[in-house]
């Protein structure tokens, strides 16, 4: 195993051979997050050879150097990559492959995403399995950390979830599963962070951490993966939900192939999802208490909430310099924020504590048993030091509402997708019905279970769910496009809105 850190080459393959077949891979890769942005140059910053021979594997950090444009600063973001190295083309492997470097065939070698090779990456968890815990196993600069309850079973093949990700996770066996962290920043990754401090706390809302790695980077301990319990039951919140949109939908005829009868209500069609809504609020609120529980809490000072108000609003001035559409709706929209900076900490004290931070209906799980939350990481866009500040609660709540909005309205986006035209008013309603109908349901779960009823909260919730939704603009004009009306629905809903109105809907 070598280490070097700015190389020159990789056991004989030059390091500028390689950026260079990176340059045109990167930005077609799901988890980078440059996309739309002009890649100035590739380096790498420092190389591990974990693996010799035939396959081989080196651990790279990279620097991707990003041109400013549309109000974004150059920068140079750093992410983790595993590099396989094979002499010969692998057809399984093709879907992973970054290229081929060195003209002649058998002189030269294949470059791929080697977290997609199970020969490489069983050498990962075996790494794991030989940390004690408290006794890392150290590899170079790379070091193995392991949770005192569980030992991870060595040996298993890995197998890179399908999932549309910000990171990569390879699921072993039906044991564990391993999340890469990709964009890389300095410090704790507040995932590992949460994780253990919930786990510590007896929670059973998440999937148990087992292990995680890390290495110094810019003289931080840095997290790079972690392995927890893999849910085996377990099925996306997403997923379930639009299943019952899409029996919803099924009677409103979306498909042009009904047969002209009334159509049905959310609460009156198969797959009601009500019921899930509930439970899942009430999980939710678990969540919140145990990290109160455990961690640093405050109340917001009135400084405070003037503070976060213009971070919304300068957030909001980016996301309208990057997305025309948001413009028209951006006066009234800081309506929402200027509400937030006037409440007064007497009347309306806001207690402040770690909260989830990027909480949707694909960061839950429910399990044979119980609903789960997963992904404690934050904003992928956000500094470290903002995901890791304390916040309220309801952020997490405004956000999940979203989700709701989401799973109602994202086939009417993609229907409209190739077709001139909005979708039909009455499907808009049904959308519309179904979203308020299980928004209503979480916040009443939610309440259950002893936090405060997010509906007795409409200014907190309007400011969060209003800067949710830019978030999302901003998100969607650069991943998906197609799908860009399905927030800037919300934005106009949320720029026509007083205050007083039922915040669940
Ligand atoms: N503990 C787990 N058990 C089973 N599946 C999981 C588990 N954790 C994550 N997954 C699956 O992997 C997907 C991506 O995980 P997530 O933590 O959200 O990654 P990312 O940070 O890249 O978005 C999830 O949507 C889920 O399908
Ligand atoms: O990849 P992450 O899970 O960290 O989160 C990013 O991608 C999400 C989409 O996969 C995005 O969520 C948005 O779309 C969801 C439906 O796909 C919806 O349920 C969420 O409410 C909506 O915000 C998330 O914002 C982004 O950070």
């Amino acid at each position: 195993m070598t280490h070097s850190t700015r190389p020159q080459d990789l056991r004989g393959i030059p390091a500028e051979a390689v950026c260079a077949q990176l340059l045109p891979w990167l930005p077609r890769q799901r988890w980078f997050a440059g996309k739309g942005r002009t890649i100035r140059g590739v380096e790498v910053v420092s190389a591990v050879e974990l693996v010799r021979g035939d396959p081989g594997m080196f651990h790279l950090v990279l620097g991707v150097a990003l041109e400013g444009s549309r109000g974004l600063p150059a920068v140079v973001d750093h992410y983790q990559l595993l590099l396989g190295v094979r002499r010969w083309r692998v057809d399984r492997l093709d879907h992973a492959t970054i290229g081929r470097v060195g003209g002649d065939p058998a002189a030269g070698a294949v470059l791929y995403d080697a977290a997609h090779d199970s020969e490489l990456t069983t050498w990962l968890l075996e790494r794991f399995a030989a940390a004690d815990a408290g006794d890392p196993c150290e590899v170079g600069p790379l070091v193995f950390q392991r949770c005192a309850e569980r030992a991870p079973r060595g040996r298993l093949a890995g197998l890179v979830v399908g999932a549309e990700q910000s990171n990569t996770s390879i699921v072993f066996g039906d044991d564990v599963i391993l999340k890469l962290f990709r964009r890389l920043t300095p410090g704790v990754n507040p995932d590992l962070e949460l994780c253990l401090a919930l786990a510590g706390a007896g929670s059973r809302r998440i999937p148990q951490p087992v292990a995680w790695f890390e290495a110094d980077f810019e003289g931080e301990a840095t997290t790079l993966g972690l392995l927890q319990e893999y849910l085996r039951t377990g099925t996306d919140g997403w997923e379930l939900a639009k299943t019952s949109v899409r029996d919803l939908y099924a009677d409103q005829d979306l498909l042009g192939i009904g047969g002209g009868t009334e159509p049905l209500h959310a609460h009156e069609v198969g797959g009601d999802f009500a019921g899930e809504s509930f439970r899942l609020g009430v999980a939710t609120a678990e969540v919140h208490a145990d990290l109160a529980r455990t961690l640093p809490t405050a109340i917001a000072g009135e400084d405070e909430l003037q503070s976060l108000a213009e971070q919304m609003s300068r957030r909001l001035d980016a996301a309208a310099g990057r997305v025309p559409e948001l413009e028209p709706y951006t006066d009234r929209l800081r309506d929402a924020y200027r509400d937030l900076a006037q409440l007064r900490r007497e009347d309306h004290p806001v207690p402040l504590q770690r909260v989830h931070g990027d909480f949707h209906l694909g960061q839950v799980m429910r399990t044979s048993t119980r609903w789960v939350l997963i992904d404690f990481e934050g904003e992928p866009a956000q500094p470290l030091v903002e995901r890791r500040a304390l916040h309220s609660p309801l952020r997490d709540v405004a956000a999940m509402l979203r989700s709701f909005d989401y799973a109602a309205r994202h086939l009417l986006a993609e229907r409209r997708t190739g077709q001139s035209g909005a979708p039909a008013p009455h499907l808009v309603r049904r959308a519309e019905e179904w979203a308020l109908r299980n928004r209503d349901a979480f916040c009443a779960g939610y309440a259950k279970a002893g936090a405060v009823d997010p509906r007795a909260e409409p200014v907190l919730l309007r400011a969060f769910e209003t800067d949710k939704a830019v978030y999302e603009v901003v998100y969607e004009s650069g991943n998906r496009p197609t799908w860009l009306p399905v927030p800037m629905s919300a934005i106009r809903r949320l720029a026509e809105r007083s205050p007083q109105s039922s915040p669940a809907g």
